[in-house]
């Protein structure tokens, strides 16, 4: 099964010359939504996974001006970056914007990828499919019309215990009123009584307990249960809003519930195989519990072709933070929710939580990024309180991978201001990180030789040791999967590290990745021809020029299985 997934090439043509079975390890090829195959012609191919790699690598073909010959796959953003700040002004920390109405014609879309915008984030707890499908659809246009390359995610809706309001668009709640709660389902609304989503909603419950609205926006003391349903008193005065969450606390601790809802709803399972179907790039799970979720996920995305996809799990809850090592591992990356994160905790326990997932995801090489009210009075005022600048400098002082805009993005009436204050305070702190790291260079906090791939990892900690000590200007890596680009960018390097790849889903993936800049390009076998052909393209679009050093990580896996995989990091003097 693996061998569909390894040949992700998304967006390829690929021209098949053997005859191939319709089904590979299981797996029918017709299938995947990836693969033209534009002729046959007979020649016999086995069915070994080597085999029927190299028959579909040999004969790549150039499609959707995406794989030109001769072609280095800058994205337009980044040689325009490139060419005018240098190869240290190279922004690192990725951005990433929620698409809503406010920015979902193609001409706002453009905007957002011309001021950095390196993914677009659809949360699927909002809007139509149509309107999903026109968004990604546009996206696509830009990445393959325009030359930008920006990556699709979408956000799951999840399952949560949370009220339903019917029509109304909020409910206010005054001390002391008595309020029923309950999963009965009704037309229109009721005088104090809330609809709740989830049946077993007040299992475990009891009298004397407190449930807290939207971490705070009112509290209910419950006095009784009746039935499924629960008679409270407002403790707290507040306000309803739809879809709000409800949380059960009992002398001031959260009551931290497995409940038996599904990670992943029906409507979320929909909404993948959607994304599927669109080629998206990145799924985020919301409300992930555990791992199993995650590798339930995970499986089912190489069952169906679709391996490439990258599963992020959402940190969100109190339980994803008990079982946060295994969550991490489990998945391709997290994204530290702060959103719902600072209903299930106290808010002052957010920052420190924050510095230890960022922590936790580093040492296991997994990207990171911190989302949710990054500039959120951004929604309405044209500039940020400078608290929230002080809020993205420290996320960006953390060495996370990436940054993420909600509501400033999706509804704000500034998407492209809060934008572009991601990327002037980024690029700031990076600044002054790399002029810190200077003086403190033999002080760096080492990371341990704790992945189990040890020759890589070793490999990539030394080359950045070097890369830093040598003050080289940029560092290349050739890469099929990305594994070697993402063990550099852990290390944090001064210079900025662009990874050459000939597999269109590794560069969409690494574009979360902080430092690296992903290159589609062709690549072949003969290790020094790669280097001396990508070297001599970035020349000759001016961009080192004589005298620059380079400092060259490979990790070119051979097709023929009967040559040994070749790692090696090279120092080259531009002539
Ligand atoms: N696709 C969309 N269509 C309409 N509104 C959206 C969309 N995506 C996001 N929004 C709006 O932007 C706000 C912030 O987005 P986000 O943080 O992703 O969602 P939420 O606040 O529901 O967790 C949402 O509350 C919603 O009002
Ligand atoms: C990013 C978050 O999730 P969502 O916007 O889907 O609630 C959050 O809770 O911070
Ligand atoms: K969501
Ligand atoms: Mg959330």
């Amino acid at each position: 099964m693996a061998v569909v997934g390894d040949l992700a090439l998304m967006g390829t043509k690929i021209k098949l010359i053997g005859k191939l079975e319709k089904r590979v390890f299981g797996v029918p090829l017709s299938t995947s939504p990836r693969f033209s195959f534009s002729q046959t012609r007979n020649l016999d191919v086995s069915k070994s996974r080597t085999a029927v790699r190299a028959v579909l690598q040999v004969e790549k073909i150039q499609s959707s001006g995406e794989l030109k010959e001769g072609s280095l796959g800058f994205d337009v953003v980044s040689e325009r970056e490139l060419k005018e700040n240098g190869f240290l002004g190279l922004r690192k920390t990725k951005l990433v914007c929620t698409i809503g109405p406010a920015c979902s014609s193609i001409d706002e879309l453009e905007k957002l990828a011309i001021a950095g915008m390196n993914v677009a984030r659809l949360n699927m707890c909002h809007n139509s499919r149509e309107w999903h499908q026109d968004v990604i659809r546009k996206i696509k246009k830009l990445n393959q019309e325009k030359g930008y390359c920006v990556s699709v995610m979408i956000d799951t809706e999840g399952n949560q215990i949370q009220v339903d309001l019917g029509s109304s668009s909020s409910v206010k709640a005054e001390e002391d009123s008595i309020w029923y709660f309950t999963t009965e389902k009704f037309e229109g609304s009721r005088p104090f009584t809330i609809q709740a989503n989830y049946e077993g909603f007040s299992e475990g419950v009891n009298s004397g307990d407190d449930i807290v609205i939207d971490g705070g926006m009112a509290t209910f003391e419950v006095i009784e249960k009746v039935g499924n349903g629960l008679r409270c008193k407002c403790t707290d005065p507040g306000l309803l809003l739809p879809r709000a969450k409800l949380s059960f606390w009992r002398d001031g601790k959260l009551l931290g519930r497995d409940y038996d809802l599904p990670t992943l709803s029906t409507k979320d399972w929909s909404d993948i195989v959607f994304g599927i179907s669109e080629n998206i790039d990145f799924i985020a799970v919301s409300f992930v519990k555990d791992a199993e979720a995650i590798m339930h996920l995970r499986d089912y995305l190489t069952t169906t072709s679709s391996k490439a996809i990258k599963v992020l799990a959402k940190i969100e809850s109190l339980e994803s933070l008990r079982r946060l090592e295994g969550i991490v591992e489990a998945s391709d990356g997290i994204m530290i929710a702060r959103g719902d994160l600072g209903v299930e905790i106290p808010l002052e326990q957010i920052p420190s939580v924050q510095k230890d997932i960022t922590y936790v995801c580093r040492q296991l090489n997994k990207p990171v990024i911190v989302a949710s009210q990054l500039l959120e009075s951004m929604v309405e005022y044209p500039t940020p309180t400078r608290a929230e600048v002080a809020d993205v400098s420290e996320a960006v002082r953390q060495y996370a991978d990436a940054l993420m805009l909600s509501g400033e993005s999706a509804i704000g009436s500034y998407g492209m201001k809060a934008l572009s204050v991601l990327r002037t305070t980024s690029t700031r702190m990076e600044q002054s990180c790399r002029e810190e790291n200077r003086q403190t260079l033999l002080h760096q906090r080492k990371l341990g030789a704790s992945l189990p791939d040890q020759i890589a990892e070793q490999i990539c900690n030394c080359a950045v040791e070097m890369a830093d000590n040598l003050g080289v200007d940029a560092i290349f890596v050739y890469t099929r999967h990305g594994k070697m680009a993402s063990l550099l960018s852990r290390n944090r390097p001064n210079p900025p590290i662009f990874a050459f790849t000939n597999d269109n889903s590794t560069q969409m993936a690494l574009n979360l990745q902080w430092g690296v800049t992903p290159l589609l390009t062709d690549l072949s076998d003969d290790m020094e021809g790669n280097v001396k052909k990508t070297v001599e393209l970035i020349k000759a679009k001016g961009m080192i020029k004589k005298d620059d050093a380079i400092l060259v990580v490979s990790d070119i896996i051979p097709i023929s299985t009967a040559q040994t995989i070749f790692q090696s990091i090279q120092v080259m003097t531009i002539t």
